[in-house]
């Protein structure tokens, strides 16, 4: 396994009070695997990103649970070993391109500048490889584009230019969370089309965070549902698109009209996700659920495995069906 997650639970801390974001997070990717995470604002996807790449904010504590990265613990690391696996092994893609950016520095040579920090070759090797890598992530007339400053690129070329800079290492694993949630439909079908070959040629897993079960059916090969801080159903993408157990997850591609065509916005599902200060005895989602039973309401529901003896499909819920 290249990232094993396992209970993880983070709090965050207030004046008055605390936070419980993600409460016995367990998720796993291997290599060469492009797992989508996915749940609506505030179900802690990037707080998960955020604590595997120890950039979590300083109200923050890690309450049980581990990260392990190629078996070694994340949490035991020294910050320089963070600071050298963030960047290197582990690529970030954000959905601002321009916080990745250095707003006053040309392309070519930002690009050139992380490439030679990373591999032992000269600058001018280096900026050889930029323009390289620019045209590999199918930015046109390469040379150009090199001696440009951020602000004179659109907003998909930016995004090219991210994703060139965090696979220049090249990474092992790809965090990006909302990538293309900012950029318009035809770019952002482009985009993913382009990093899910990038990854394939690497050899690079990838954690996708999005909202957007279009692009999870895009370009997911396992999918993990989040809602309130918690994983309430994982599977392969077609398991879980496809028979879906939980009810949040079956409420989710409900919402979506047509799961072909990305950039659907997740319509609402009536009722509002818990108080994360208090965090409910039962099933977190019990109280928006139209199914709920009353075992909901008191104990909380594990994953277990879904119907049909698949050994990947796991769902969190009472009403789970089972076989
Ligand atoms: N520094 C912080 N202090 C207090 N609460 C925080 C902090 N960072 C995140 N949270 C809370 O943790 C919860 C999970 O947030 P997170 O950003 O992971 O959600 P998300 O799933 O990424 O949502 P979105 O789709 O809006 O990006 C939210 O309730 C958020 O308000
Ligand atoms: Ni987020």
């Amino acid at each position: 396994m290249l990232l094993e997650i396992k209970n993880l639970t983070v709090e965050f801390s207030s004046m008055q009070d605390k936070i419980k974001a993600l409460q016995n997070v367990s998720i796993s990717i291997k290599q060469g695997e492009i797992v989508g995470i996915v749940g609506e604002s505030g179900s802690g996807k990037s707080v998960t990103a955020l604590t595997i790449l120890g950039l979590l904010e300083k109200n923050a504590s890690i309450s049980s649970g581990s990260i392990h990265y190629k078996g070694r613990n994340i949490f035991s690391l020294e910050k320089k070993e963070l600071q050298a696996l963030r960047g290197k092994e582990i690529g970030m893609v954000f959905q601002e391109p321009m916080t990745a950016l250095h707003p006053t520095m040309r392309i070519g040579d930002q690009l050139a500048e992380v490439i030679h920090r990373h591999r032992k070759i000269s600058y001018k090797e280096a900026y050889q490889q930029a323009v390289l890598s620019l045209a590999e992530v199918q930015i046109n007339e390469p040379h150009l584009v090199a001696r440009k400053f951020p602000f004179e690129l659109s907003g998909g070329m930016r995004q090219r230019v991210v994703i060139a800079l965090a696979m220049s290492a090249p990474p092992d694993l790809l965090i990006a969370d909302e990538p293309t949630t900012a950029l318009d439909v035809t770019i952002q079908s482009e985009i993913l089309k382009l990093m899910q070959d990038l990854a394939a040629k690497r050899g690079t897993s990838i954690m996708l965070i999005t909202h957007d079960l279009g692009v999870v059916a895009q370009v997911c090969q396992r999918v993990v549902v989040m809602y309130a801080g918690e994983v309430v159903e994982t599977g392969t993408t077609e398991e879980v698109l496809q028979k879906p157990q939980h009810p949040y997850t079956k409420a989710l591609i409900g919402a979506l009209p047509d799961l072909a065509t990305p950039d659907q916005p997740l319509l609402a599902i009536p009722g509002e996700s818990p108080d994360l200060r208090n965090r409910p005895p039962g099933c977190v989602f019990a109280s928006r659920c139209t199914r709920s039973l009353p075992i909901c309401l008191e104990d909380h529901p594990t994953l277990e495995l879904a119907q049909m003896g698949s050994a990947t499909h796991e769902v969190s819920c009472w009403g789970r069906e089972t076989g």
